[in-house]
Formats: C-alpha cells, structure tokens, sequence
C-alpha cells in the first residue's frame, strides 16, 4: 500500500489514501483501498475498464463527492474534511473538464472565457481583457473571439472550453474524456495543446481516457484501475512492458482476458435450453 510513504509529499500534488466509495444509494463500492499520487508538474492518466468510477474519481479529487473512507489531499489539505468556505477556496485551484464541458451557447467565445474571471475575481475588464486573449493566444483562437459557440467545429469548442478552464490559472487540471468524438487532427491538435500547456504554464494534469495510444504520448505517469483499486502505475515504458495480465490486457486493447468480454450469465446452452437465468 502507497499510504505512509505518500503523507505530505511535497512532490505530489494530490494524494489518495486508501479510500472505499459508493454512491449513496448504492451498496456497491466502486473503490476499495484505492491509493494514488499524482506527481506535480506532470501529466498523469487514469485509465481503466468502463464504468470503474474514473469519472468520479475526478469527482472525489474536485470534492463533488466524499469518500466514505480515506483521504484525498489537495497540496496536503484533506479534502473530504474541509469546510464548505475552504474547499470553494481550494476549488479555484483546480479545473476540469469535462467531455460535455459545453460553453454558454449564448455568449461569444470572448465572454465565455472572460466568465470566470468576471465571477470570481475582481479585475477591470482592462486585465480581464488581455488575460482572455492570452488565453485565447495559447489554444490558437484569438482571431475566433467573436464567433458564438455554434460556428465553432467540435475541436475549436474543445480548445475554447480548455481556454475557459485555465482562465484563472488553475494548479491542477482535470480532463475527462479530451480525446472523444474528435478526428484526428483536431485531436493531434487537443494532444499537442495539453502538454504544451502543461509545460509553459507549470500546471499538474490528470486526463481520465480510454485512448490508451494517444495518451501514452503525452503521459508521465500512469495509473490503471480494475478491481476497485490500482491494478498497474508506472511510467509509459514501465507499463508497456509489464506482464501484469490486466495491465496487458487494457494497454493493448484486447476484447479478452481478465475482463471478461461476456456480462456474467448462464451458459449459452443453459440459457437456449431454459436451464437457468442471468443471476
Ligand atoms: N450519481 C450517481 N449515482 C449512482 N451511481 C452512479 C452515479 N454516477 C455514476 N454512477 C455509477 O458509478 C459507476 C462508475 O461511473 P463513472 O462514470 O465514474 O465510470 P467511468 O469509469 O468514468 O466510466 P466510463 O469509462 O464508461 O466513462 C457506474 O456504474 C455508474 O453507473
């Protein structure tokens, strides 16, 4: 288990330790023991099987959800213990976004990236005005300022929307999905952007994706979850070359193995024969 050596790590810039979560209404937990660091200043992906609970991960990391047990420390704040007044603090912080991180379809591509500033900062709109378009500068749409939502394509509503999530110069930056729907320049495009991005602003990434080749390009670090914990981390090369079953069976896309193809069920024959029911 990662949890003393992960306490206070000035390296990482959130730490999961060994946490069990389940939905409210839900008597199945999703994680179980899970522990994580991500390594400040560095790209790091998550990926796993469908429906492990990436999403919510980043949930849980954001502070939309509290885990029944464990921590989750931001910069080594525990989250999950903060008070409300803090942890909307500590939420300036971070950023996500999300596949469906859609932008206000009634304002221009300028006024969606100037939003967050206007609501939680006190700048002129003189300051407010050259940070939009630094903003805008660094995801290549400067000159697309005054086009509204619904005349940008897909990729450019991607960029303007990453635009609008580093608008406050957050630390952290959660994607989730950033590679979906998109073809494949643009996503070349979305690929190139995030590390650049990365890079020059010192932020510390965490991109959720089941575009196991795309992301290893850019990754530092990798975590892969099954089993409702951390089945395989290590760097890019380090997983690549595991022999861990699992880890080989998501990094190189085969429909078998450890995860089933096959929703639990009788046999085929049982079932045509009416032997049994799906229990
Ligand atoms: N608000 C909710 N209440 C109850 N269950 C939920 C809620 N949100 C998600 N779930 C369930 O939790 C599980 C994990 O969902 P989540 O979206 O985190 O998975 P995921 O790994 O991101 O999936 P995918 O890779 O398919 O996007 C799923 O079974 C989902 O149905």
């Amino acid at each position: 288990m990662l949890t003393t050596t992960l306490e206070g790590n000035p390296e990482h810039l959130v730490e999961i330790d060994d946490i069990y979560f389940h939905y409210n209404h839900s008597t199945h937990n999703l994680y179980e023991g899970l522990s994580m660091a991500i390594p400040r200043g560095k790209i790091t992906a998550v990926m796993g099987p469908s429906g492990i609970g990436k999403t919510t991960l980043l949930r849980l990391i954001g502070g939309q959800l509290r885990p029944q047990q464990g921590q989750i420390r931001f910069a080594g704040q525990n989250i999950p213990s903060l008070k409300r007044s803090e942890l909307y603090q500590l939420r300036k912080r971070m950023s996500m976004l999300f596949q469906s991180g859609a932008l206000f379809s009634d304002m221009t591509v300028y006024d969606n990236i100037a939003f967050p500033l206007r609501e939680h900062s006190r700048l002129s709109e003189e300051l407010i005005e050259t940070i939009v378009l630094l903003k805008l500068e660094a995801v290549g749409l400067r000159g697309a300022r005054h086009l509204m939502p619904a005349e940008l394509s897909g990729g450019m509503s991607r960029r303007a929307a990453l635009a609008r999530s580093i608008a406050l110069d957050p630390e952290l930056i959660m994607y989730d999905e950033p590679f979906a729907g998109q073809d494949p320049i643009s996503m070349g495009v979305i690929i190139k952007l995030i590390k650049e991005l990365n890079e020059s602003l010192g932020l510390t990434s965490i991109i959720v994706t089941h575009d196991v080749e795309e992301v290893l390009t850019i990754a530092d670090y990798v975590y892969i979850i099954a089993d409702k914990q951390v089945v395989g981390h290590g760097t890019p090369e380090q997983l690549l070359s595991s022999d861990n079953a699992l880890v080989h069976q998501f990094l190189h896309g085969e429909a078998d193995g450890p995860v089933p193809f096959h929703y639990r069920a009788p046999t085929l024959a049982d079932e045509l024969l009416g032997a049994g029911d799906a229990k």
